[in-house]
């Protein structure tokens, strides 16, 4: 029987030969993708290359068609998106999730305790409660929300929600967080500050983030993957990227020239 060698470990995140159709057109078409512990990834390619499509295979919300994708080396095709949660896997959206009319701690704790499991018995939840308290303060300092704590998630800025949002998105402690266009909205320098502030919260962690903007891409990602026609044409540093012939011509071209005049 053969084992694994001592010094193996599972890539946090792995896509194998993954495809998606939907009725005859296929949409991801043969996707590999291998993503390290503590690596953050930025998906970048044209509208309709397909990159939300491979966001929603990983997180569960559709199926392959073939193929598989591997969270810590354990296969998650067939989970739903709960059982994938799980297993440490944390998707926002571009669309916010937070409760309007709950505080900001009240947000943080409801992440923290649903994440925990204490909503299943009520002792647990009696004496997890202090935890999560602890954990919720935590987490509203770490997006810089504590001094908004009592306030209704409603009342907060644009980008105070999106902080909120990704405040909640690690509340369960995952390792690996998928972030969807992140700063879409912003103003620019609320974009970088954003920047730093993800940069702080996924400290270590798994990040794979879709995104428009060469500014935050260049600003926040160790390697980017080039999405273009369903497939991964590029996977590598954000210098590598910007000197890939076949990237240029298939797709970054003026927005890496833009942000490079734009500093990033
Ligand atoms: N549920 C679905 N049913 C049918 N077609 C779909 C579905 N979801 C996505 N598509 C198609 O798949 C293609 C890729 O879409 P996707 O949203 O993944 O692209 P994208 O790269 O995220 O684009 P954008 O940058 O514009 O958000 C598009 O042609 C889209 O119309």
């Amino acid at each position: 029987m053969s084992t694994a060698p001592s010094s193996y470990t599972a890539c946090a995140l792995e896509l194998r030969d993954l495809r998606k159709s939907f009725g005859k057109t296929e949409i991801i078409r043969g996707v590999n993708l291998a993503v390290n512990a503590g690596e953050r990834v930025a998906i970048i390619g044209p509208n309709g290359a397909g990159k939300s499509t491979l966001f929603n295979l990983i997180s569960g919300r559709f199926a392959p068609s073939s193929g598989d994708v591997l969270l810590h080396g354990k296969r998650i095709n067939e989970l739903k998106p709960f059982e994938i949660n799980r297993l440490g896997l944390s998707r926002s959206f571009q669309i916010t999730n937070i409760f309007p009319n709950l505080s900001v701690f009240e947000n943080l704790r409801c992440s923290v305790l649903w994440s925990l499991g204490y909503k299943y018995t009520f002792l647990k939840f009696l004496s997890g409660l202090k935890d999560a308290n602890d954990k919720a303060q935590e987490l509203m300092e770490m997006i810089h929300l504590d001094k908004k704590r009592d306030v209704l998630a409603v009342n907060l800025t644009y980008a105070e929600q999106r902080a909120l949002e990704i405040g909640i998105t690690i509340g369960g402690g995952a390792s690996v967080v998928l972030l969807d266009e992140p700063t879409a909205g912003m103003s620019k320098s609320e974009t970088s500050r954003f920047i730093q502030l993800i940069k702080e919260v996924t400290e270590g962690k798994t990040l794979l983030t879709v995104e428009h903007d060469m500014g935050v891409v260049f600003g926040l990602a160790d390697k980017i993957a080039v999405v273009v026609y369903g497939e991964v044409i590029a996977f590598d540093t954000p210098d590598a990227v910007r000197a890939n012939a076949a990237v240029q011509e298939a797709y970054l071209g003026s927005s890496v020239a833009d942000a490079q005049a734009g500093g990033h």
